[in-house]
């Protein structure tokens, strides 16, 4: 359980230096699982220290795998091979992570052995089904409870791969598929309605596993086998985010964020931000562990409101909480739509931000699926972070811009993510502490 942490932010200096994030979540968790099943000794870099990342090392530590810690950021993985992992005898706790909960239920459903899976209270709301029914086409055997955690999945149950179009744009229930397919009879194949993040096809290539993939579909046949490699993880795009409109917002403003990760399925906040009048440059393209990473510039710009085209949602998915509080504070009128996942996340983002952006004097309209946001000036008071890191920072940012200060209530989980925001954001010039 996390100490309740409050904050209070107020506006700091223009922000300025450079700001390095940590390692990208969503690299770490699958490094994690990979080279677990991997045959060989591992090597990962740049791993994310946060809660959600460890949780899963601590998993795949009760089922079997050493895993060592040779440095901050460093994980050492010796490789069990793909039938090595052993049953626990307790339930799997993967916290706050639906990550680390989605994925591991495809990578257990495939395994000789029972397992349960658990999670916080913000996790046992989130919707299962959605990898669960798949799932169970193949072969697998989940309890759910009405859909929701904890997870029961059976052992020993033969899988067969399947062709299966997702409903959703999900890249966790798209792993969680391939990563069943690893132990399942013929192929598996998987569309998407929209391209999602690749880093479990491009990982899995990496690790020697036959696949072929293009954006928006991938395949794959059970039966072969994973081979040790070494991971470097980029920074993270969605922490980089919470800085790029941070500076963006607060005049005089100019940051430099080294060497993020800038995967095309992660950048579409880079694209909206610019459709809003953002000054945001990418210098030193290159490519670092398989995955294009360049350092972002970011300089204070007007903003002004858009219609943001559908198409950027499935490619910001996580930067939402952000956006919305540049739309906020930018000049005339954002109208955000097909964003209804949002409503799904580790709170229901829709409905969180509206409500502390309500409390802060914002004119927003909450729809079905996204947001109508009539930008202006924001006012100060205290909101709630309902359990959810990216809540928490976002109105941090908010803070920057308000008239008075914006108390921000419960900031614990920020942890799971963005481990030492607070430092960074005061190291920059953020106004932001602990509230008592
Ligand atoms: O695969 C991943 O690492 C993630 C996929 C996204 O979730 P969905 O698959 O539910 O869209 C995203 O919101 C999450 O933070 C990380
Ligand atoms: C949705 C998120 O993560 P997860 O689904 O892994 O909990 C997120 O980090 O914004």
């Amino acid at each position: 359980m996390n100490a309740r942490l409050d904050w209070s932010s107020r506006p700091g200096r223009p922000l300025h230096g450079s700001v390095r994030v940590p390692g990208d979540k969503s690299v770490s968790h699958r490094a994690l699982m990979l080279a677990a099943i991997a045959e060989g000794e591992s090597r990962i870099r740049g791993f994310l220290e946060g809660e959600d990342t460890r949780a899963t090392a601590a998993v795949l530590a009760q089922l079997g795998v050493r895993i060592d810690t040779p440095s901050a950021g460093e994980r050492v993985v010796h490789g069990v091979g793909l039938h090595g992992l052993r049953g626990a005898a307790q339930s799997l706790d993967c916290g706050n992570a639906g990550t680390g909960m989605r994925l591991l239920t495809g990578l257990l459903a495939g395994q000789s052995f029972d397992s349960i899976l658990v999670g916080d209270a913000s996790l046992s709301k989130r919707p299962m089904r959605r990898v669960t029914d798949p799932l169970d086409l193949m072969g697998a055997r989940i309890d759910t409870h009405d859909g929701l955690p904890p997870l029961h999945v059976h052992g020993g149950q033969l899988l067969q791969g399947i062709r299966y179009e997702l409903p959703v744009a999900s890249a966790q229930v798209k792993s969680a598929l391939l990563l069943a397919g690893l132990y399942a009879a013929g192929e598996t194949e998987v569309i998407e309605p929209h391209p999602t993040r690749d880093y479990t096809e491009r990982m899995l290539a990496a690790f020697g596993w036959p696949i072929a993939f293009a954006p928006g579909r991938a395949k794959l046949e059970g039966g072969h086998a994973l081979h040790a490699t070494d991971v470097e993880v980029p920074a993270d795009f969605s922490s980089a985010a919470f800085f790029l409109v941070a500076a963006s917002i607060v005049p005089g403003s100019e940051l430099r964020l080294p060497a993020v990760g800038l995967n095309p399925r992660r950048t579409g906040l880079l694209q909206a931000l610019r459709l809003m009048g953002a000054d945001i440059t990418v210098e030193q393209e290159r490519e670092a562990g398989g995955e294009p990473v360049g350092d972002l510039v970011v300089r204070h710009a007007p903003l002004h409101g858009v219609e943001l085209p559908e198409a950027l949602v499935p490619d910001m998915i996580d930067e939402f909480p952000a956006l919305f509080i540049a739309a906020a504070v930018a000049s005339g009128t954002t109208v955000i739509r097909g964003a209804a996942e949002l409503r799904v996340k580790e709170s229901d983002r829709i409905a969180t931000m509206a409500s502390g952006l309500r409390t802060l004097g914002a004119a927003i309209e909450e729809t079905p699926d996204g947001a109508i946001i009539h930008g202006g000036r924001l006012g100060g008071g205290t909101v709630e972070s309902h359990l959810d890191h990216r809540i928490a920072m976002s109105f941090a940012v908010a803070g920057l811009v308000a008239t008075d200060p914006v108390r921000v209530n419960d900031c614990s989980h920020v942890a799971t993510s963005f481990p030492g925001f607070l430092e960074l954001a005061n190291g920059c010039g953020f106004a932001l502490r602990g509230a008592g």
